[in-house]
């Protein structure tokens, strides 16, 4: 077996939070692995509001959510960290030599500490009802978007009635050949200029129906969807169908690890260390008087982290960083 690399921070969860721990501990000449469970970085911007416009993060007046996670990305590209995707961490240990032994569902790494940034806990998408849903979904059945180009000239199906399906139809209706919207409900649960902005496109509207049935031998080929409380039933050739019901988000595992945990919070000190030495949390996951859930605070946390979690690993190591400004000339 390959000889696994020990890292000195390993940071769980690649939402906004996770992205800037990440490039802070590179700035401090840390070697850092990111694990996340989604096939895509970006925590709850990419996956709940790619498209919105954020306007409290210090120095941009506005910006688009998933155009911050662009910036992060770039930022952190930087340092070039290791990023392993589609992997959920499901275990902890700290093994005789003090080194943490992270398990997940695809492989196991080695670190020194931990920086837990895992928001609401691990994103899982809310799934079709239907039976034959399943054999499709490494086909052409998809719950995640993360290239809207894999879409160019496709007629495409898309399920789901909140914010971010609303999103998605209007960043797919440029691209696509053609987008059929499906709602079970006639009203979208979604910012009301987001749906104007969707009643005044391209986008084909088909509320309130459901997924009856998908037909096809080894991908979907067409979608049949029938009327809520009617008879009516519709058949649509389809080359991709995307499924956005939202997402479910739960600790899970983490509650296992050994840390204080408060209100399916993991309870921090001022250095952000959580009950268990080495291991720090930050962001939304994290809870300490006072706490606020917002980027700007997930922001302030990470760093502190990453210089406590440096003293950790070397105690001679200074916890105030030089600054920024005096390290790349
Ligand atoms: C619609 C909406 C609008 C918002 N607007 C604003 C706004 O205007 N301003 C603002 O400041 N905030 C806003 N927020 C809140 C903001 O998005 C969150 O505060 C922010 O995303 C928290 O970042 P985070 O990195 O801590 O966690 P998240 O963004 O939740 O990222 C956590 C990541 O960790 C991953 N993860 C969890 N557990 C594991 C595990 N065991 N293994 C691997 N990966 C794991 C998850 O899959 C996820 O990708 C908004 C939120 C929503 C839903």
């Amino acid at each position: 077996m390959m000889e696994q690399k020990i890292y000195d921070i390993t940071i769980i969860g690649a939402g906004p939070t996770g992205l800037f721990t990440a490039y802070y501990g590179g700035l401090r000449q840390s070697s850092v692995k990111i694990i996340e469970s989604l096939p895509h970085i970006g925590g709850q911007l990419s996956a709940l509001y790619p498209e919105k416009y954020i306007y409290d993060v210090a120095g941009f007046p506005k910006v688009r959510a998933q155009d911050l996670v662009h910036n992060l990305k770039e930022q952190l590209d930087m340092f070039d960290p290791s990023i392993a995707l589609e992997e959920e961490v499901q275990e902890v240990e700290r093994l005789e030599d003090g080194i943490f032994r992270l398990t997940t569902n695809q492989d196991i790494h080695y670190t020194k500490t931990i920086i837990i940034t895992a928001g609401n806990g691990a994103f899982q998408p809310r799934k079709l009802a239907l039976k034959e849903a399943e054999a499709y979904e490494t086909r052409n059945l998809h719950y995640f978007v993360d290239n809207m180009m894999q879409f160019k000239d496709k007629r495409v199906v898309l399920f789901g009635g909140g914010d971010s399906a609303v999103d998605w139809a209007l960043m797919l209706e440029p691209i696509a050949k053609e987008v059929t919207l499906i709602h079970r409900r006639d009203k979208f649960r979604a910012h009301e200029h987001s749906v104007e902005n969707l009643k005044n496109s391209k986008v084909r509207i088909l509320t309130p129906y459901v997924p009856e049935s998908f037909v096809g031998t080894d991908e979907i080929e067409q979608v049949k969807v029938s009327e809520v409380k009617g008879e009516n039933i519709i058949t649509i050739d389809v080359d991709d169908v995307i499924v956005n019901y939202g997402f479910v988000s739960s600790l899970g595992p983490i509650k296992g690890w050994g840390m204080d945990i408060e209100k399916n919070s993991i309870v921090v000190n001022t250095k952000m260390e959580t009950s268990v030495e080495g291991i720090y949390a930050a962001g939304d996951i994290c809870t300490y008087p006072g706490k606020i859930n917002l980027i700007a605070t997930g922001f302030g946390e990470g760093p502190t982290a990453v210089n406590n979690a440096k003293t950790y690993i070397e105690p001679n190591a200074r916890v105030q960083p030089k600054h920024s400004t005096s390290m790349f000339e």
